[in-house]
Parts: C-alpha cells; sequence; structure tokens
C-alpha cells in the first residue's frame, strides 16, 4: 500500500488510541501545544520536575523536548527523561529551538543528540546549526543553497543518530536514511502564529506513540498541520484567528479534505 493511503490510517489511530504524550517544552507554547493534541485526540501531559520525569516517561507513549526557554534544571531533567525513554525503548523527539544561536544552547542539543533522539525537527537554520555544532558537516555551502544545505546537515545527522529528521518550512522535508520526503502544504501566515514549529515537534511524538513506522509518523504529524494551517488560513484574518482556527481544523478535518489537498513527494536518498 502507497504511503498517501497508511497516513489517515495513522490519524485514526491517534484520534481512536488516544497515545499519553509526555512534553517538557517551553513557557510559550504550553497551553498552545496541549490544545493541538487534545484536538487531533492525543492525551497531553507537561511536566518537568526532575523527581517524576522518569515516571511519567513510564506511562508515556512518548515524550517530547523542547529546549525554547531553557535553563540548568530544565535540562537536566530532560536528560533525565530522554535517558528513561532509551531504556525503555519509547520513542522521544527533540526539537532544538534557537540552535546557533547562543552556546549554551549547543552545548545542550549536544548532550541530547548523544542520546539519539528516535526525531529531530527543526527549521532549516537550526538543522544546519546543529550539524555544524556537532562538526557532523566539515564542509561550508554556499549560503543561498539553504534547503539543500539544510538537507545535507540532515543526512549526516540521520547518519550518524540514526534518526529521522524533519526540516520544517515553505516544504516540510523528512530524511530517513533510504528515503526524502517532501511536503509542499501549509501557508506563509504560519510563519506569524508562536510555536507552530513547537506544535508540530509534539503532534510528531503522539503519531510515533501509535506508529511503528517512523517516517510514516513524521510525514503524517506534518501533514496533518501543514493541511490544517492551510485550510484554516483560507478562513483567517490575520494570526490571531489563525491560532484558533488550526486547532478547529486539526479537530474536525475529514479524509476528503486531508487526501484533496495533500501535496506529496518521495525520493529515494
Ligand atoms: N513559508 C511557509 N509556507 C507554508 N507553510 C509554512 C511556511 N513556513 C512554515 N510553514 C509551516 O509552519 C509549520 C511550522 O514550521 P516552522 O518551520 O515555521 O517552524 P519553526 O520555525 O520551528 O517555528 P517556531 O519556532 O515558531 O515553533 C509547519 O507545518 C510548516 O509546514
Ligand atoms: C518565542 C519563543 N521563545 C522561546 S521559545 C519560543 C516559542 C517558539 O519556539
Ligand atoms: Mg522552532
Amino acid at each position: 500500500m502507497s504511503m498517501e493511503n497508511n497516513l489517515w490510517q495513522h490519524i485514526l489511530r491517534v484520534r481512536n488510541t488516544s497515545p499519553l504524550v509526555h512534553n517538557i517544552t517551553n513557557y510559550v507554547v504550553m497551553n498552545n501545544t496541549a490544545n493541538s493534541l487534545l484536538a487531533i485526540g492525543a492525551s497531553p501531559i507537561m511536566a518537568h520536575a526532575q523527581s517524576e520525569v522518569e515516571d511519567m516517561v513510564n506511562i508515556s507513549h512518548s515524550l517530547v523536548i523542547n529546549i525554547g526557554t531553557l535553563d540548568e534544571y530544565w535540562e537536566d531533567a530532560m536528560l533525565l527523561a530522554a535517558k528513561k525513554a532509551n531504556e525503555l525503548q519509547k520513542p522521544w523527539v527533540l526539537d532544538p529551538v534557537g540552535a546557533g544561536a547562543t552556546p549554551y544552547r549547543d552545548k545542550a542539543i549536544s548532550s541530547l543528540l548523544s542520546l539519539n533522539p528516535t526525531v529531530i525537527r527543526g527549521n532549516a537554520s537550526e538543522i544546519i546549526a546543529i550539524a555544524k555544532a556537532n562538526k557532523t558537516v566539515t564542509k561550508g555551502v554556499d549560503s543561498t543553497a539553504m534547503s539543500s544545505e539544510a538537507v545535507e546537515a540532515a543526512k549526516s545527522l540521520t547518519e550518524i543518530h540514526n534518526s529521522v529528521i524533519c526540516i520544517s518550512g515553505e516544504t516540510d522535508i523528512v530524511i530517513s536514511k533510504d528515503q526524502i520526503i517532501c511536503l509542499k502544504n501549509g501557508h506563509p501566515m504560519m510563519t506569524k502564529v508562536t510555536g507552530l514549529g513547537c506544535t508540530a515537534s509534539a503532534i510528531i511524538g503522539a503519531f510515533l506513540g501509535v506508529t511503528e513506522n517512523k517516517t510514516e509518523a513524521v510525514v503524517s504529524a506534518m501533514s496533518l498541520l501543514s493541511i490544517a494551517g492551510e485550510l484554516a488560513a483560507e478562513k483567517s484574518t490575520g494570526p490571531g484567528s489563525l491560532q484558533v482556527n488550526i486547532i478547529d481544523k486539526l479537530y474536525n478535518m475529514t479524509q476528503d479534505e486531508f487526501s484533496t489537498h495533500l501535496k506529496l513527494s518521495d525520493h529515494a536518498s
């Protein structure tokens, strides 16, 4: 069966099985992320106390780590949680918000990267920054070739950490060892709502909780959010209503809306 046919089945599985997604995420997006997870049918829990993160991982289907408003206490909680997820063979997502912005962020990302996240989702500049900071890319590339540079960076991260990488943006690119999948859905107004990338990472966590095929989990998540953004933008007058309308569309998207809007292409890597 083609991947397109499987994606809607994964969306239904999230709606029908309500995976519990443990989020250690930033202060800016906590509420919106929890509402987006509820809208797709998942069950969110936000928790970062060092005393409970391992127990929370134990009862969750997946873990999402987002370093948006990081500090030293949270960093230790993130490392504890990721180690526990690995020990229990549960999937976890790393969202490296602001990679490359400060040496502290890059150091924290390196520690988390050494635990081999199941999936890493960032925008092109974050994926390039991670690869550079961890010296997985040896030669610089023309800055005008931003997306191809990000794809090269992602390929090196996939090789070293065995992670599926998602580069989000105008085109979302999902890179695994043997496949590159491009999704051309979404709307430019989505960049004017804070934290939709964080929402994307959390939704990826939900799909990883119900789907063995990691690449398909990531593609399901990104296509669901991007198509929701595209449809919501049609009836939004600006970013404020878009933020609310996306949550509604995540909740009430039909199979017909999904399949008629999906713009997916698949290449061997
Ligand atoms: N120019 C664009 N056109 C269409 N869709 C877009 C565009 N830019 C981003 N998107 C969509 O917005 C969503 C979030 O991706 P984005 O790359 O903006 O994340 P981000 O940079 O990490 O955001 P944040 O840090 O605010 O969370 C994805 O679903 C993506 O497809
Ligand atoms: C604006 C902002 N600052 C830290 S995290 C965050 C949300 C987008 O990632
Ligand atoms: Mg981001």
